[in-house]
C-alpha cells in the first residue's frame, strides 16, 4: 500500500487544457544555417533521431585547424516542430514521429510507475511518457475523476517519477524547493508527492512546451528579449532565496511559443549558497559513497549529498538522513598527523591501510599549519629560484616550510597530501559550468545560475547549440579561455585564490564577431569567398589566435581587414553588452539576474514599447494621415475653421515630437 508523505488536494483551480496546436506553422521547414555544435555531434543526432533528420553535410570550416568550427552542420530538414503534449494517447491523431518503439518505452515507463506507486493509478489516469532525464522520467497524466468530461476540460499533470537509486535527501530538496518557490515567477509549482517504498512522483502542474532545438535558430529579436527576460525573471526569484538551481539549461527552461509561457523546472541539484563550514575530506568520502549508489545515463553531475552538506538552513528539514551523514563526516574529519611526527615507515602504513592515528595537540598543530599552506599555495617559487620544485626529499620539504614537491614526481607529495581538500561543487549539466566551477572554486553563488544563462543566450544569438561541448572539465576551461582569451582566466583564477596552468597564450575573441559569424556560416564559410581572398598561389593567411582566415578573423583586437559584418547585424548593441556581462569570467563581477533586467536590452525596449503605445492612445500616424485628410476636407468647407485645424495640425506635431 502507498505511503502518501504529502498530498494536497488536486483541487486547484488551475486553467483547463486547451487542446494543443502546434507552436509554429511551417511544416518541412529546411534551413540552410541550422543549429549544430561547433564540432560534430553525434549524439546530439542520436539523441532525437525520431523527431529530427539532420543532414549533415561535411563543410570545412574556415581556418586550417578549425579548432571549434569542425563539421558544420548545412542543412536541417525537420518535420513540423510541435510542442510535446503527448496528446496523441488523448484522443488526438498519432503524429508520424511517434515510433513503435517510442510507444514501447512509454509504456514500459506508465507500468514501471504504476506497478512501483499503486496510488498514482487510482488517483491518474496516465497517459504518456513527456520527458525523460538523468534522474526521473515525466508522465502526462489526468485525474480519474475527471475521467468523465470532455479533453478539452481535463486538467493535465506532469508527474515526475524518480528513479528509485535517487537519494531520498535529493528528492526531499527538491520538494522543499518547489512548495517554497515554486507557483510563481515562471518556476513550478508542486501539487503533491506520492511515495511508496523507495519509488517517488511529484505530481507538477503540466505545460506543453516546444523543443529548444526547434526554435532557436527562429526567434527574432523581440522574442529573444522575451525568452531572455523570462527567464531571467525566473532566477531571480530563485536567487532571492539563496538558492542556486545548479541545471539551468534549455530543457530544464520550458518554452511554450504560442502561449508565450514559460516555466523553469527541475530542481534537483538546487541548493543553498554554500556555507563555508563543511569543506572537509569527510565530506567528500560521504559524497563519494553517495555517488556510488547513483548509476548515471548522463553526464550530469551527482552531487546532492554534498549539497545537503553544504546548505545548511535546508538540512533543519532533512531528518535523519543528513545527521548521520554529518556523523560521519566528523568522524572522518579528524586532522592528518603533522608531517614532522611522521615516520616514514608509519606514513607508508597510512597509506596502505587508511589508519589514521590522532592526538590532541597534533589537532592543534595542524590548526597552526592551515594558513601557512593556504600561502605555499599561492607561491610556488622555489629556493633554488625554478617555478616549480622538483625536490623529490620529503625531509628537505619540511625544511622548506611545507612547500609543494608534486612536480615531475609520480606521487603526491607529503606537503600536499597534509592540506585540507578543496570540497567544491560541480554539480551541474557540463557545457554550462561556469570557469568557477571548473576552477573548483568552493564558495560558488547564484552567479553559476547566471552563467548558464549566458550560455543560453549565447546559444541563441550565434545559433549553436549545445555552444560548449566538452568531454570533461579541462577541455571546458580550455573552451573557454579560447574565446574569453587566458589573462581573464588567470586574473580570476587569481582572485579566487585558485592556481591555473595554461600551456599557451590566447588573446580574446570578439563575442559580436563571433555570434554574427556562426549565425551566417553558411556565408563566412562560402568556397567563394574563401577563392577571392586568395593568394594568386592559392594560400590564404590563418590567423594564429583564432584558427579563422584572416578574412573571417574573430580576435578582439584583431590585426586584420575583416569582411565586414554590419550587413549581417541581427542583434541590437545592448544584447551583446548583456551578453558579455552573463558570460563575465570572474563570479564576483558577474551580473546578477536582478541587474540583468534592468539592462539596456531589456529596458531600451520597454521605452520603445512605451512609446508606441502612447502613440497608439494618441493616434497612429495612420490615424493621424486620416485625421489630417478629414481636417482638410472640413478646412475646405470653411476659413474659420482652416484656422483652427492648422493650430490642432501644430499642437498634434509639436506633441508627436515630445
Ligand atoms: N511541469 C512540466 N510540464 C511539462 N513537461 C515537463 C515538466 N517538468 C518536466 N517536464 C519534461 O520532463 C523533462 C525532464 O524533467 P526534469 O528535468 O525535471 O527531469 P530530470 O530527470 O532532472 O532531467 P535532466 O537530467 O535532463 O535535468 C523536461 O526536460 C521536460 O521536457
Amino acid at each position: 500500500m502507498a505511503d502518501r508523505v504529502l498530498c494536497q488536494e488536486l483541487a486547484t483551480t488551475g486553467n483547463h487544457y486547451r487542446r494543443p496546436k502546434t507552436g509554429v506553422a511551417s511544416a518541412n521547414v529546411v534551413y540552410a544555417n541550422g543549429g549544430g555544435s561547433w564540432r560534430a555531434a553525434p549524439r546530439q543526432a542520436q539523441r532525437q533521431p525520431r523527431q529530427t533528420v539532420q543532414q549533415y553535410a561535411n563543410t570545412p570550416a574556415t581556418g586550417t585547424a578549425g579548432r571549434h568550427v569542425g563539421r558544420a552542420p548545412t542543412a536541417i530538414v525537420e518535420e513540423q516542430p510541435r510542442e510535446s503534449t503527448g496528446a496523441e494517447v488523448m484522443g488526438l491523431p498519432a503524429t508520424p514521429r511517434t515510433t513503435k518503439q517510442a510507444r514501447n518505452k512509454s509504456e514500459e515507463a506508465i507500468n514501471d510507475l504504476l506497478t512501483r506507486i499503486p496510488d498514482v493509478g487510482k488517483l491518474f489516469d496516465v497517459h504518456s511518457r513527456i520527458g525523460n532525464g538523468t534522474f526521473s522520467t515525466v508522465l502526462l497524466g489526468t485525474l480519474r475523476r475527471e475521467s468523465h468530461l470532455p479533453d478539452s476540460l481535463r486538467r493535465k499533470f506532469a508527474i515526475k517519477h524518480h528513479i528509485p537509486t535517487s537519494h531520498p535527501d535529493r528528492i526531499m530538496k527538491e520538494l522543499q524547493c518547489m512548495t517554497k518557490m515554486g507557483g510563481v515567477e515562471n518556476v513550478v509549482g508542486i501539487h503533491c508527492c506520492l511515495r511508496c517504498d523507495a519509488s517517488a512522483a511529484f505530481v507538477m502542474p503540466y505545460m506543453a512546451h516546444d523543443r529548444f532545438h526547434d526554435f532557436y535558430t527562429r526567434m527574432d529579436v523581440p522574442e529573444i528579449r522575451l525568452y531572455m527576460r523570462n527567464l531571467l525573471v525566473a532566477l531571480r526569484h530563485v536567487h532571492k532565496f539563496d538558492v542556486i538551481h545548479r541545471d539551468v539549461k534549455p530543457s530544464n527552461f520550458l518554452y511554450n511559443r504560442r502561449r508565450r509561457e514559460f516555466l523553469l523546472v527541475d530542481f534537483g541539484l538546487a541548493h543553498h549558497v554554500n556555507l563555508p563550514a563543511v569543506r572537509s575530506s569527510g565530506a567528500a568520502t560521504s559524497f563519494a559513497a553517495a555517488n556510488n549508489n547513483n548509476n548515471s545515463k548522463r553526464p550530469r553531475e551527482r552531487e546532492t549529498m554534498e549539497a545537503v552538506q553544504q546548505s545548511a538552513p535546508a538540512d533543519a528539514g532533512l531528518g535523519g538522513a543528513v545527521k548521520r551523514m554529518r556523523l560521519h563526516e566528523e568522524s572522518s574529519k579528524m586532522p592528518l598527523k603533522p608531517v614532522n611526527d611522521i615516520a616514514p615507515s608509519e606514513l607508508q602504513q597510512q597509506l596502505v591501510d587508511g589508519s589514521n592515528p590522532v592526538q590532541p595537540q597534533q589537532v592543534q598543530q595542524q590548526q597552526q599549519q592551515q594558513p601557512q599552506l593556504a600561502q605555499m599555495d599561492q607561491t610556488p617559487s622555489t629556493p633554488s629560484g625554478s617555478k616549480y620544485n622538483t625536490n623529490r626529499n620529503a625531509s628537505t620539504a619540511v625544511a622548506n616550510n611545507g612547500k609543494c614537491f608534486c612536480f615531475a614526481n609520480p606521487s603526491v607529495c607529503l606537503n600536499c597530501l597534509m592540506k585540507k581538500e578543496v570540497h567544491a561543487s560541480r554539480a551541474g549539466t557540463p557545457g554550462y559550468r561556469p570557469p568557477e566551477v571548473l576552477m573548483k572554486y568552493p564558495d560558488q553563488t547564484t552567479a553559476v545560475d547566471v552563467w548558464a544563462a549566458g550560455v543560453i543566450f549565447l546559444s541563441i544569438m550565434s545559433s549553436v547549440y549545445p555552444f560548449f561541448k566538452a568531454p570533461n572539465d579541462f577541455i571546458a576551461l580550455a573552451e573557454i579561455v579560447t574565446i574569453f582569451g587566458d589573462q581573464a582566466i588567470r586574473k580570476t583564477a587569481l582572485a579566487l585564490d585558485r592556481m591555473i596552468t595554461l600551456s599557451q597564450r590566447s588573446r580574446p575573441l570578439n563575442l559580436r564577431k563571433l555570434c554574427l559569424r556562426f549565425r551566417h556560416r553558411s556565408v563566412f564559410s562560402d568556397a567563394k569567398l574563401l577563392k577571392s581572398h586568395e593568394s594568386v598561389d592559392g594560400k590564404c593567411e590563418v590567423c594564429r589566435n583564432c584558427d579563422q582566415y584572416f578574412f573571417n578573423c574573430l580576435c578582439e583586437d584583431s590585426e586584420y581587414l575583416t569582411e565586414s559584418l554590419d550587413a549581417y547585424e541581427f542583434f541590437p548593441p545592448s544584447a551583446y553588452d548583456l551578453l558579455q556581462r552573463l558570460l563575465e569570467i570572474n563570479p564576483h563581477n558577474r551580473i546578477t539576474a536582478e541587474e540583468a533586467l534592468k539592462h539596456p536590452f531589456f529596458t531600451a525596449a520597454e521605452e520603445a514599447e512605451q512609446t508606441e503605445q502612447d502613440q497608439l492612445a494618441n493616434g497612429t500616424p495612420r490615424k493621424m494621415r486620416r485625421q489630417r485628410y478629414q481636417n482638410h476636407k472640413t478646412v475646405a468647407a470653411s476659413p474659420e475653421q482652416l484656422k483652427q485645424q492648422v493650430a490642432l495640425d501644430l499642437q498634434q506635431a509639436a506633441f508627436n515630437k515630445l
